[in-house]
C-alpha cells in the first residue's frame, strides 16, 4: 500500500488548490451560513441605556424594605422620564428604561403593593444593581462583534444585527458541479435492467452539502466513454468545484482521470491512505478545482465530508476549514488499524460511540444509521472499551 498519500497532507495539498472566493454585501436576511470576509464592528452601545431585566419596581437600594411611593411607569419603548426622590419608587417592566434615581430593581413577586404604596415582601434584591442590565454591558461602538472568517450562525445573525447592521460582507456561493459517470447508473425511482442500480451519490451529495453555501449543478449521469466525459467537463469548466463521482480506480472503464488529462486538467494526487476513499483524486481544470471521488457510497460521502466540504469551506474563506474532530469514549473494542486512516461509520450508545457492524463502503444502510465517523489514524494499536478515540458527527 505504498505511495498512497497520508489523509493530512492530502486536505493541504487540497485546500492550496484554490483561494477564497469575491465578496459581496448582502441584505442580512439573505447571509445565514455564509463566511464572512471582513470584521463586523458594533455600530451601536448595548444595552443603549440601563434597562430592567424583570417586571417589578424601581427603587434605590438603601431605602429596602421600602415602604416606597409608586409615581410612574416604565415600560419597553416609553421611559418614565422623570427622576426618582428619595422615597419613590416607578412601576417598570422587563426591557424598559431604569429611571435616573433608581439603582435597584426589586421582582414583582417579591412586593405588596396597595394603591400607590408599596412595601418588600419576601428577602428582595440582594445588592445594589440587581436585576439591571447595564449600559454596555453587551457591547460598546466599535467593538469587533464577529471576525472575518466565521460562519454566520443564527446567534451570530442576531448578533450583527443588534449591532446595528442591516447588509453584511460575505464570500459569494460556491459554484458546484455533479458529475456521477457509470454505464450501470439510472436516475432515481427509474426501473433498474440486468446489472444496473440507482444513481444515489449525486443526490446524497447535494443534499450534502445543501447546508452550505453552494449552487449545485447536477450534470446527470455520464457513461463511462471519453467523449462522454469529456462533453460533461466541458460544460462544468466555469463553475469552482467539479466534482466526479466514481470510475476513479484502476477498472478499464475507471475513465475519470484519463479524462481529466484529456481535457488538459492537471492532477495533483490521486489515492491516498485513507478507507474508505481510497481512490480519491484532485487537481485543477482551468479555474476549476477537480475533486474526483470514488463510486462506492460510503467512500463518496466520507471523502466529501473529510475533502469537499472543507474545499468550500476554504473557498468561503473560514478561518479554520478543517473537520472539527472530537473526543468520544469507546463502547467497544477495536482491532490494530493498518496503512490506511480508517473512517468507522458509528453512533452514539449510551454516551460512548459504537462502530456500526457493517463496514463495506457500499453498504448504505449502515451509511444512514451512522451518526459520526469514529477515526482510527493508520498504524493505531487496537482499541479497548472505554478508550478515547476522536470522532467527527456527521448527523
Ligand atoms: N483492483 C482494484 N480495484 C479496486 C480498488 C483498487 O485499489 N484496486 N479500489 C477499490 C476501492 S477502495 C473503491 S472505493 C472502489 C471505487 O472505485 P471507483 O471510484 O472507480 O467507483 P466505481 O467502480 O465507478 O463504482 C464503485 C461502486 O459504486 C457504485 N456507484 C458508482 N457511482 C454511483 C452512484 N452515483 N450512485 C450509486 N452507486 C454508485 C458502482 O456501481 C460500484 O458498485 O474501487 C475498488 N476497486
Ligand atoms: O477505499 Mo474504498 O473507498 O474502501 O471502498
Amino acid at each position: 500500500m505504498s505511495g498512497l498519500l497520508p489523509v493530512d497532507e492530502a486536505l493541504s495539498r487540497v485546500l492550496a488548490l484554490a483561494e477564497p472566493v469575491d465578496t459581496e454585501t448582502l441584505p442580512i436576511a439573505n447571509v445565514a451560513g455564509r463566511w464572512l470576509s471582513a470584521d463586523v464592528a458594533a455600530r451601536r452601545i448595548q444595552p443603549a441605556v440601563n434597562l430592567s431585566a424583570m417586571d417589578g419596581y424601581a427603587i434605590r437600594f438603601a431605602e429596602c424594605p421600602g415602604p416606597w411611593t409608586v409615581v410612574g411607569e416604565s415600560a419597553a419603548g416609553s421611559a418614565f422620564d422623570q427622576n426618582l426622590a428619595p422615597g419613590e419608587a416607578a412601576r417598570i417592566f422587563t426591557g424598559a428604561p431604569v429611571p435616573n434615581g433608581a439603582d435597584t430593581v426589586v421582582m414583582q413577586e417579591e412586593t405588596a403593593r396597595n394603591g400607590d404604596a408599596l412595601t418588600l415582601e419576601g428577602e428582595g434584591p440582594r445588592e445594589t444593581g440587581a436585576h439591571i442590565r447595564r449600559k454596555g454591558r453587551d457591547f460598546s461602538e466599535g467593538d469587533v462583534l464577529l471576525h472575518a472568517g466565521a460562519r454566520i450562525s443564527p446567534a451570530a445573525l442576531a448578533l450583527a444585527i443588534s449591532g446595528g447592521h442591516g447588509t453584511l460582507p460575505v464570500r459569494r456561493t460556491i459554484r458546484v458541479a455533479l458529475i456521477s459517470t457509470g454505464d450501470e447508473l439510472v436516475p432515481a425511482g427509474q426501473e433498474t435492467g440486468f446489472a444496473q442500480l440507482p444513481a444515489s451519490n449525486g443526490p446524497m451529495l447535494a443534499a450534502q452539502l445543501a447546508p452550505l453555501p453552494v449552487e449545485i449543478r447536477d450534470m446527470g449521469i455520464v457513461p463511462d466513454t471519453l467523449e462522454a466525459l469529456a462533453n460533461a467537463l466541458d460544460a462544468s469548466q466555469d463553475v469552482d468545484i467539479i466534482v466526479t463521482i466514481g470510475g476513479a480506480s484502476v477498472g478499464d472503464y475507471d475513465l475519470v482521470q484519463p479524462a481529466l488529462k484529456a481535457a488538459g486538467a492537471t492532477m495533483d494526487f490521486w489515492r491516498i491512505a485513507m478507507k474508505p476513499g481510497k481512490p480519491l483524486m484532485a487537481g485543477k481544470l482551468g479555474k476549476a478545482t477537480v475533486i474526483g471521488l470514488p463510486g462506492n457510497p460510503a467512500s463518496a460521502f466520507v471523502t466529501a465530508k473529510l475533502f469537499l466540504e472543507p474545499l468550500i469551506a476554504h473557498l468561503c474563506g473560514a478561518h479554520d476549514p478543517t473537520p472539527r474532530f472530537r473526543p468520544a469514549r469507546l463502547a467497544a473494542a477495536l482491532p490494530a488499524t493498518g496503512k490506511r486512516t480508517e473512517y468507522l461509520r458509528g453512533r452514539w450508545q449510551a454516551g460512548t460511540v459504537e462502530p456500526l457492524l457493517q463496514q463495506s463502503s457500499a453498504a448504505l444502510g449502515a451509511l444512514a444509521e451512522a451518526e459520526l465517523l469514529i477515526h482510527r489514524p493508520a498504524g493505531s494499536a487496537p482499541a479497548q472499551t472505554g478508550d478515547e478515540i476522536e470522532i467527527l458527527p456527521i448527523a
